[in-house]
């Protein structure tokens, strides 16, 4: 038993004080688990564009001081009374989609959104109303049930999965957000049919994962579309058939009717990988009358919102959504660590940066750079 557990630890942190300021590296405590919680040692974190929009103000739900990240994988350091699906010494990833599998939300087997600590995970703390975070004597919040950005965090037992202790930590952490939303939202939100026709707009971690997705489920044409030139080669790469910058149509011809073009009547399914809600409309326009469907993935801004004609709904058009591709973590994410360890599902590939916990601000603005499709950081080794 480690000999920590029941004791408050201090340890390194990146704290956001305020939004739109660099993170700050901080000694915080961490006080221990209470009941049904687990303290984890995060050994590895990626950054996620979720990460960048809550700092910069966007997020609706964003509050300060708190303790970002939410792609993390560690070791089990103790747990709280009650808890039985981990113990420590367990190689982990942390949920920020829990699965309690108990409330109506994860009885339904209609979706992953489990609803047991929906509430005061958007408040930014525990389930019991308070935060395990400390730092210069203040509270400080959780994010997305997580925060990944410290050395070691506090989360609900829900919020936890246990994997192969085999399963390098600095790839597994990815598994926590970016890949496995993109690769869920083609093979179990859309459930892409065999010869469908897909377009992906966005080719970053989530629109590789995308291409994954589809091609495990055998679709036809892959269509990526991005403005920016360099992820020609990142999309072909993963595998996807053609590449269309909508900056360079000529003709005048719209994104729209390039994709309706390409796919003899418009696409079967499409993915919004941007945030963006010009392109959410243009994704849903560019798929098939009758029957095609348009995944809402990207994350937008406060006050923005979406638009098309109800005629292209009229006319058989569907819109949907989802969050951490429409995977339930605690009962799915051994199968996905399972298919990258046996080389069916591509994490490695993902990794353009590495930093250290002390350079958290550098992985920001590599991500802004546009040449980083996710950058890892080592929580421990500083
Ligand atoms: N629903 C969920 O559960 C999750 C949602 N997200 C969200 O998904 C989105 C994608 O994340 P991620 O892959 O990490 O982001 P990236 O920024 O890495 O990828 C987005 C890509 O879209 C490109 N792009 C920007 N504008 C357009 C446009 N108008 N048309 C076509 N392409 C465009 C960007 O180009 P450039 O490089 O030039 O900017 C970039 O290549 C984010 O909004 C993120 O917050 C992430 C994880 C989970
Ligand atoms: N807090 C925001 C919404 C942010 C959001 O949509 N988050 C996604 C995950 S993005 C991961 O990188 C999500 O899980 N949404 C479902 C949920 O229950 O939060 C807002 O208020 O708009
Ligand atoms: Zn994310
Ligand atoms: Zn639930």
């Amino acid at each position: 038993m480690a000999d920590t557990v029941g004791k408050t630890i201090t340890c390194k942190a990146a704290v956001a004080w305020e939004a739109g300021k660099d993170l700050s590296i901080e000694d915080i405590e961490v006080a221990p688990p209470q009941a049904h919680e687990v303290r984890i040692q995060i050994y590895y974190t990626g950054v996620c564009h979720t990460d960048a929009y809550t700092l910069s103000g966007k997020d609706p739900e964003g509050a300060f001081p708190i303790v970002l990240g939410h792609e993390g994988a560690g070791i089990v350091e103790s747990v709280g009374e009650g808890v039985t699906n981990v113990k420590p010494g367990d190689t982990v990833v942390a949920l920020y989609t829990p699965e309690c599998k108990e409330c109506k939300f994860c009885k339904s087997g209609k979706t992953n959104l489990c609803g047991k600590i929906r509430a005061t995970q958007g408040k930014g703390v525990m389930p019991d109303g308070t935060s395990r975070f400390k730092a210069r004597g203040k509270d400080l919040l959780h994010f997305m049930g997580t925060s990944t950005f410290s050395q070691y965090t506090v989360v609900a037992d829900i919020s936890v999965v246990a994997v192969q202790p085999d399963a390098p930590m600095d790839r597994t952490c990815l598994l926590g957000c970016g890949i496995t939303t993109g690769y869920g939202a083609a093979t179990i939100t859309a459930n892409v049919e065999e010869g469908s026709n897909v377009a992906i707009f966005g080719a970053g971690c989530v629109g590789l994962s995308v291409i994954q997705g589809a091609i495990k489920n055998k679709a036809g044409k892959i269509i990526v579309v991005d403005v920016n030139p360099t992820k020609e080669e990142w999309a072909k790469k993963f595998g996807a058939t053609d590449f269309v910058n909508p900056t360079k149509l000529e003709g005048g011809q719209t994104i729209v009717d390039k994709l309706i073009e390409m796919t003899d009547g418009g696409c079967d399914y499409t993915f919004d990988c941007t945030g963006n809600v010009t392109v959410m409309r243009a994704a849903l326009e560019a798929c098939h009358k009758g029957w095609g469907q348009s995944i809402i993935i990207g994350v937008a801004a406060a006050g923005q919102e979406i638009s098309t004609r109800p005629f292209q709904l009229v006319t058989g058009r569907v819109w949907k959504g989802c969050a951490f591709g429409g995977v339930k973590g605690r009962s799915q994410m051994k199968g996905l660590v399972s298919d990258y360890l046996d080389g069916k599902l591509k994490v490695d590939e993902f990794i353009t940066h590495r930093e250290t916990l002390p350079q958290i601000n550098t992985a920001f603005e590599q991500m802004k750079a546009g040449d980083c499709i996710r950058c890892v950081v080592d929580m421990k080794n500083l």
